[in-house]
C-alpha cells in the first residue's frame, strides 16, 4: 500500500488514545507466561506484541517472529532455560540479518544448548530448552539492551536468580531500567549498579495487576507534527505518566527546544507549539533512545534546522540501516546528510521537493518519521502499512488531525 499525503498548512487540534508501549508490553508478556497470574492492562496491539503472544501460545517447533526484535531476543532467553523444549527461532530476511550471537554466547554460559541453523551469530537459532548449570553471566553491553533485558526477564525463574555483568559502554540504557521496574512492579527484586544486575529467584505465585503507559516512541510523531505545526496548535494524547519508565519520554526536554511545550492532565498530555524560536544543542546524544532519532532528524529537516545526532551506533542493526535511509531519503527531498558509524548531520536547508516517493525499507518508523512533512510538501510514502509493527493505528489517527491521505 503507497499512500499520498497532500499538502496541508495547519492540523486540526484532537485527541488521540495511543496504544500500549511494545516494548513493556512484551516485557509483560513474557514475565506472564512465567507467572501466568500476572494481569496486564492496556496491551500493545501492535504487530511485535501480537507475535509475541502468539509464539508464547505456541506449541510449535518453528517459531517466526517476522521483524519483531524484542520478540527475538526475548524469547531466545524464554526457550533456552524451558526444560525440555525445542524450538526453531526464525525471523524475515532482515532479521536473519540481525546480531543475537552476544546473547547466545551469554546463554551457552549458562549451560544452554543454542546452535545455528543458517549464519553463525543471526537467526535462525535451534534452542534446546535446558535448566541452567550457572547463576552468574558476563556479556557486551554496547551492542543492543535486549540482549540484556532478555536474560533479566527470566532471571527470576531461574532456582538461583542471575549475576548479569555488563562490559564496555551500556547502550539503551533506559530500556534496562524499564525492565528493572518492570520485574520490580510484579514483585520481583533485582539490583543494576555498576555495570552489575542482580535479579533474585522468585518462585511465589506472582498475581499483580500492571497498566502499560502508551508508548512514547509512538508519541514522538505527534510532536513532530506540532514542531512543523502553526504557533498554537495543538495534539492531545494519552495515557502517560509524567515518571515514565520509556526513555523517549525525553521528548518533552528534546522538543521544547524545537518549540513543543508538553503539558499533562492527570494522564492525557496536551503538545502545544508555542514558540519559532528554535534550535538543538550541538551533538544531541541519542544513545539513550535510539528509536526517536528518525523523527528528530526529519523534524529538523522539515523546519529548515540543522542538526548534528550523536550515539546512533545502534541504528545500522535496527529493522533496516537506518542511517543509510535517512540519509537516501532526506536527500530525494533536496536535504544534505552526513552520516558516520554513530553519527548524523544534517545541513539546513530551505526547501523541500514536491511530490517525493519515500522508501521505507520495512522499517515502519521510515514511513512515521516522514509522514509530518506533509505539513512542508505533498509526498508519498510507500509499503505504508509498515507502521503496523508498533502502530497500526497510525494512519488513521492523523486523519483524525486533518491530514489529507489518499
Ligand atoms: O528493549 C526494548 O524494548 C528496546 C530496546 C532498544 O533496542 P537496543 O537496545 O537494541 O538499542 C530499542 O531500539 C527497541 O525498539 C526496543
Ligand atoms: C528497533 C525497534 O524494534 P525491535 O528492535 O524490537 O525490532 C523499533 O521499534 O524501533
Amino acid at each position: 500500500m503507497n499512500l499520498k499525503l497532500e499538502n496541508i498548512s495547519s492540523i486540526e487540534n484532537n485527541t488521540l488514545q495511543i496504544t500500549g508501549s511494545k516494548s513493556e508490553t512484551n516485557r509483560l508478556l513474557i514475565l506472564q507466561a512465567l507467572y501466568p497470574n500476572i494481569e496486564i492492562e492496556n496491551v500493545s496491539n501492535s504487530d511485535d506484541s501480537k507475535l509475541m503472544q502468539r509464539a508464547l501460545r505456541s506449541n510449535e517447533v518453528v517459531i517466526d517472529i517476522h521483524h519483531a526484535g524484542t520478540a527475538m531476543r526475548f524469547l531466545t532467553a524464554y526457550f533456552a532455560v524451558k526444560k525440555g523444549r525445542e524450538t526453531i527461532l526464525t525471523g524475515s530476511k532482515r532479521m536473519q540479518e540481525r546480531p543475537i550471537k552476544i546473547l547466545v554466547n551469554a546463554l551457552r554460559q549458562l549451560g544452554c544448548a543454542i546452535s545455528y541453523e543458517k549464519k553463525e551469530g543471526y537467526p535462525p537459532i535451534k534452542i534446546l530448552g535446558r535448566q541452567p548449570i550457572s547463576n552468574q553471566v558476563t556479556l557486551k553491553a554496547n551492542v543492543s539492551s535486549q540482549y540484556i533485558s532478555a536474560l533479566m526477564l527470566v532471571a527470576a525463574s531461574l532456582p538461583d536468580g542471575l549475576v548479569i555483568i555488563l562490559n564496555g559502554k551500556v547502550t539503551s540504557v533506559p530500556y534496562i531500567n524499564m525492565t528493572l521496574s518492570l520485574l520490580k512492579d510484579v514483585g520481583i527484586a533485582g539490583t543494576f549498579e555498576n555495570n552489575v544486575i542482580t535479579i533474585l529467584s522468585n518462585n511465589d505465585d506472582l498475581s499483580q495487576k500492571v497498566r502499560v503507559e502508551s508508548d512514547w516512541s509512538s508519541a514522538s510523531y505527534f510532536y513532530s507534527i506540532v514542531a512543523l505545526a502553526n504557533i498554537n496548535d495543538s495534539v492531545t494524547i494519552g495515557s502517560y505518566k509524567k515518571e515514565s519508565y520509556q526513555g523517549d519520554s525525553a521528548l518533552i526536554e528534546i522538543y521544547r527546544d524545537l518549540g513543543v511545550e508538553t503539558s499533562f492532565d492527570d494522564n492525557i498530555i496536551t503538545l502545544t507549539k508555542v514558540s519559532n524560536e528554535i534550535r538543538l544543542p550541538e551533538g544531541l546524544d541519542l544513545s539513550n533512545s535510539p528509536d526517536i532519532a528518525q523523527t528528530i532528524a526529519v523534524t529538523c529537516f522539515g523546519l529548515g534546522l540543522r542538526c548534528y545526532l550523536t550515539g546512533l551506533h545502534t541504528l545500522k542493526i535496527k529493522e533496516t540501516d537506518r542511517l543509510e535511509a535517512l540519509k537516501t531519503e532526506i536527500e530525494k527531498l533536496g536535504g544534505s546528510v552526513t552520516i558516520t558509524q554513530d553519527t548524523l548531520r544534517l545541513e539546513s536547508s530551505k526547501s523541500i521537493k514536491a511530490d517525493v516517493s519515500i522508501a521505507t525499507y520495512n522499517d515502519h518508523r521510515m514511513a512515521m518519521a516522514f509522514a509530518p512533512l506533509a505539513l512542508r510538501n505533498s509526498l508519498y510514502i510507500e509499503n505504508a502499512d509498515v507502521v503496523s509493527k508498533s502502530y497500526p493505528d497510525f494512519w488513521s489517527d492523523l486523519k483524525k488531525l486533518g491530514f489529507k491521505i489518499l
